[in-house]
């Protein structure tokens, strides 16, 4: 579904990738992991085209998405959560995620897309005509999540979910995204600083050390690996 080979980015002189070779086939769960400025942000930019890479390639769905205009990529079916959030303060639930819905795909499937969203988060059926800034930063979260999900995805590109909520708000948000996962069978990429988590919720993981790969293998690989279980597990 999306390959990553040999990717380079970053800002002006700062060069922060270097050299990323990243897989996630149809239907896997992948996170990448890694601390703080290791550069997961930037490759998410870098997939929706806010970076411009320096060199590499990345094949979305058999398309070489660097030569696909920004704009057009989500059309493409990249959804992409940003870090933060990003939801839309002044307008309600309803209309954020109407938002969402602005891809072809989103528009065609809009009505089965909306029931399913509801029967995932069912706060954002509740709170339907609430004014996204005036919610909780997991209901927040949430919608961010729902707002992805309305532009009927092939991939959903998750930036650190967890940012700023409580262990209990964020236990429940990757409880959901493995749910949607089970029952949707989407193709979800999701960056991290909470490993544990994200390593179980996952198949698949990256471990991003400033702007390299340093490690990758299957869950349960990763989470038994003596480095990830030192720098990561607390172990
Ligand atoms: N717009 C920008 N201009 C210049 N440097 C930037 C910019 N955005 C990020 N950086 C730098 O790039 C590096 C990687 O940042 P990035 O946000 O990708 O890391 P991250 O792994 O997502 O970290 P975090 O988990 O803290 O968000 C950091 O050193 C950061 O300071």
């Amino acid at each position: 579904m999306l390959r990553i080979e040999g990717l380079s980015a970053g800002y002006s002189a700062k060069p922060v990738l270097n050299d990323v070779s990243i897989d996630v086939g149809a239907g896997q769960f992948v996170a990448i992991v890694g601390p703080n400025g290791a550069g997961k942000t930037t490759l998410f930019k870098t997939i929706s085209g806010i970076v411009k890479p320096s060199g590499g390639a990345i094949i979305f769905d058999g398309v070489d998405l660097l030569a696909v205009p920004p704009p057009q990529r989500a059309h493409l079916g990249i959804a992409h959560v940003p870090e933060g959030r990003q939801v839309f303060p002044s307008l309600t639930v309803m209309e954020n995620l109407e938002m969402g819905a602005m891809t072809e795909s989103g528009r065609r499937d809009w009505r089965t897309n909306i029931e399913r969203i509801f029967e995932w988060l069912p706060v954002l059926k509740e709170r339907r005509d609430q004014f996204a800034g005036t919610m909780s930063g997991g209901q927040q979260q949430m919608l961010a999540i729902g707002r992805g999900l309305a532009s009927s995805p092939k991939l959903l590109m998750l930036d650190e979910p967890s940012m700023g909520l409580a262990p209990s708000t964020a236990d429940f948000i990757f409880e959901r995204l493995i749910e949607i996962r089970r029952q949707s069978g989407l193709t979800m990429l999701l960056v991290e600083q909470r490993v544990a988590e994200a390593l179980e919720s996952a198949d698949h993981g990256y471990v991003l050390e400033a702007g390299h790969v340093v490690l990758q293998g299957n869950n349960a690989t990763l989470r038994a690996d003596d480095r990830v279980r030192k720098a990561y597990l607390g172990m």
